[in-house]
């Protein structure tokens, strides 16, 4: 069964400011996939997510599961399993419990529900926890409990709002690879929203980029970063923003600081200075002032070509790395 989010439309009223959270939202996961959501904060991800989960009563739009028009059905009816940036626990429930609550409601057997929320758990590693209460656990421990009991049945769709946000970076690793397993296993359409671009890329058949309440490219992964079809998409999307360099009054070079090479000034290209030098792991980011522009320029270079604050260089890049866009409207060319 897939989602379809038809022209969905919400406008929130707060201290006399209209803020539109979706401004006409057309987006569909379809059976099986993993749609992922990126966007800037305040794009209006949760509240999709939200409206998905009939938790936000839409102004306008439809949201159908399978065939069933799902737009006016309460949240609790709908068949949508959802786990929040703050994972809501029972508070008085052990985490066993917390897991299996949802299973033994709906009137499974206790054994069967037992070696369910065990074998579920020893999937998120939270095995070794399901004694514990919710109070006694660390927020990734907690957030690993609500995708346990997400996980614990197949619902028609699955909705995951930063799941992994508290959890730390080698379990994040290994998290995405269980969700992605478990999701495959489920077959069900799952839509997660990460502020984390290496997981959107790593995790999402399809990606949607959000911004401003609009979805403004859904693609594969590997086609958004390749193609990105606006500025503001070219921005977004990657694991670093894509330079951008005004080059005439019709024009915008976008150009990946993965892509840009920083060598001596000796070599061809644009002359400048090093503004900045930051150490990332194996490699580092450099910002490069070139003279004849006020755009500084980002390149990611390895760390055993890192140069200092202040040296001359040279910045370059092969032509094919160029990304054209409308400097006016934004769009690509
Ligand atoms: N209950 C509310 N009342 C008023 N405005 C709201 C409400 N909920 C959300 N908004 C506004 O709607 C817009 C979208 O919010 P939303 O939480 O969907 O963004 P988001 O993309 O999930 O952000 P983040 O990445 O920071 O979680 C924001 O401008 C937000 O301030």
């Amino acid at each position: 069964m897939s989602l379809r989010i038809l022209g969905a439309h919400k406008v929130f009223h707060a201290r006399g400011a209209r803020v539109t959270a979706l401004g006409g939202i057309d987006l569909e996961a379809r059976d099986g996939e993993l749609l992922v959501i990126v966007g800037p904060s305040g794009s209006g991800k949760s509240t999709l997510l939200r409206a998905v989960a009939g938790l936000e009563p839409l102004d306008a739009g439809r949201i159908l599961i399978g065939d069933r028009d799902v737009t006016g059905v309460p949240a609790g009816r709908r068949d949508v399993a959802m786990v929040f940036q703050e994972a809501a626990l029972f508070p008085h429930l052990s985490v066993a419990a917390n897991i299996g609550i949802g299973e033994r409601a709906r009137g499974s057997d206790r054994r069967a529900v037992e070696a369910r929320v065990r074998s579920v758990a020893e999937t998120l590693a939270v095995d070794h926890l399901l004694g514990r209460m919710p109070g006694e656990l660390s927020g990734g421990e907690r957030q690993r409990v609500a995708l346990a009991r997400v996980m614990i049945r197949v619902p028609a769709v699955c909705l995951l709002d930063e799941p992994l946000a508290s959890v730390d970076a080698e379990l994040r690793l290994r998290m995405r690879g269980e969700i992605r397993t478990v999701q495959r296993s489920l077959g069900v359409p799952m839509v997660h929203v990460t502020h984390d671009q290496v997981e959107a890329m790593a995790m999402g058949d399809r990606v949607a980029v959000m911004d401003a309440g609009r979805v403004l490219q859904c693609d594969t992964p590997a086609e958004v970063y390749a193609r990105p079809a606006t500025m503001a998409v070219a921005r977004i999307f990657g694991p670093l923003p894509m330079n951008l360099l005004p080059v005439d009054e019709g024009t915008v070079v976008g150009l990946r600081p993965e892509r840009v090479r920083v060598c001596l000034p000796e070599a061809g290209g644009r002359a400048g200075s090093v503004v900045e030098v930051e150490p990332a792991g194996e490699e580092c980011l450099v910002r490069v002032k070139p003279d004849d522009a006020n755009t500084d320029l980002l390149a990611r270079l390895p760390w055993s070509d890192a140069p200092t604050v202040g040296d001359r260089v040279t910045v370059s890049w092969r032509p094919q790395d160029e990304h054209h866009f409308n400097a006016t409207t934004g769009e690509r060319r």
